[in-house]
């Protein structure tokens, strides 16, 4: 157990992130005490019901009165309806963060509400299911794990190394980055991929001379994996979209060029563009294998794949 590094923190949001957050401090003590508020009661009576916190408060502005920690985890469209809650209860020299999957427009919506004397470190865990509510969360969610900080200019450097400190206490690696270069980069990893499985199943869905039933007796692992993305939340994909309309409409139009260009090659079987196309691909996912990250199984948790040299390599 690592030693206690907050006297008490308070989690505003307790879906699948609030919730793998609170069973995470308890398992590894990180707080005195923890105060959980959620916007709807079913939500916090279940929270209680979990045993997730030490206290439940309806109102999160009571919640966050004397915590020294204050972790917004809602759908990033309502960042700032919780902000303006919370900021004139916020206690001075309380570190602020939340673990919005967007950053910019979070930063945008709750900046404006930040008392001076609050520290305010936005923050994005790259981890997480298809799942959501108090009960999907749990607490190994954020083990080797990315979790990215973009302080703002003129944060105070304690502050931030404190919340790092925190984010490795919940089994973490720790990036800092540039709220619109996160923005980017998320676009591409996370954004579009989960735009993409919505889109792929849902045309399924619409096909008419395929019916619903054999798109499910069929559905082969590649479909699959695809339904699994396409299960995520869709309050909180419907406030990613809205929140980083610029970077994914920005991945989205190179994603469309690179779609023609693969249409036309097999269109023309041009059967070495695709040959070549593939091969540079099947070398990410080994880069990222080799990098040590862990790959998530649809059906079966997280599991370590097979090692590059396992599979097979030939043209033939
Ligand atoms: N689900 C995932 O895989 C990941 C999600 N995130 C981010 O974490 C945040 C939370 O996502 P999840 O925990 O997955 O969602 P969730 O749907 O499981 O939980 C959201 C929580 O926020 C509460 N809530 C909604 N609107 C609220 C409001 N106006 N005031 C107070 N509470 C409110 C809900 O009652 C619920 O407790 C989102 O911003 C999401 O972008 C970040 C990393 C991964
Ligand atoms: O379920 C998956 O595969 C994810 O990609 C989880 C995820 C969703 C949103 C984030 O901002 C970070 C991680």
């Amino acid at each position: 157990m690592t030693t206690k590094m907050f006297d008490r923190i308070a989690l505003i949001g307790i879906g699948l992130i609030g919730s793998s957050i609170a069973r995470v401090i308890r398992r590894e003590g990180l707080a005195g005490e923890i105060i959980i508020s959620t916007r709807r009661a079913e939500t916090l009576a279940r929270a209680e019901e979990l045993g997730l916190g030490d206290r439940y408060e309806q109102s999160a502005a009571e919640a966050v009165k004397d915590a020294d920690l204050v972790i917004v985890s809602v759908p990033v469209g309502a960042s700032g309806a919780v902000a303006k809650e919370i900021a004139s209860s916020l206690k001075p020299g309380a570190i602020l963060t939340d673990v919005g999957s967007t950053k910019a427009s979070v930063i945008a919506q709750m900046e404006p509400y930040v008392p001076s004397n609050v520290h305010f470190i936005p923050g994005h865990p790259i981890a997480g299911t298809e799942r959501s509510g108090p009960d999907a969360g749990f607490a190994e969610l954020f083990q080797n794990r990315w979790c990215i900080l973009t302080p703002l200019p003129g944060s105070d450097e304690a502050a931030v190394a404190k919340l790092a400190d925190f984010w490795t206490a919940c089994g973490s690696n720790i990036d800092t980055m540039d709220p619109n270069h996160h923005d980017m980069v998320l676009a591409i990893v996370s954004h579009l991929p989960h735009i993409i499985a919505y889109n792929i199943v849902g045309t399924a869905d619409d096909l008419e001379t395929v019916t619903k039933s054999e798109v499910i007796k069929y559905s082969a692992s590649g479909f699959r994996d695809f339904t699994r993305l396409a299960a995520s939340d869709p309050t909180m994909w419907r406030d990613v979209c809205l929140h980083n309309k610029d970077a994914i409409l920005e991945m989205l139009a190179r994603f469309s060029e690179d779609l023609a260009s693969l249409q036309r090659a097999i269109r023309w079987g041009d059967g070495d563009k695709l040959f070549d196309m593939f091969t540079r691909t099947r070398a990410v996912r080994r880069s990222i294998i080799e990098a040590g990250q862990e790959v998530d199984a649809p059906d079966f948790g997280r599991i370590a794949v097979a090692k590059p040299a396992e599979a097979s390599q030939g043209r033939d």
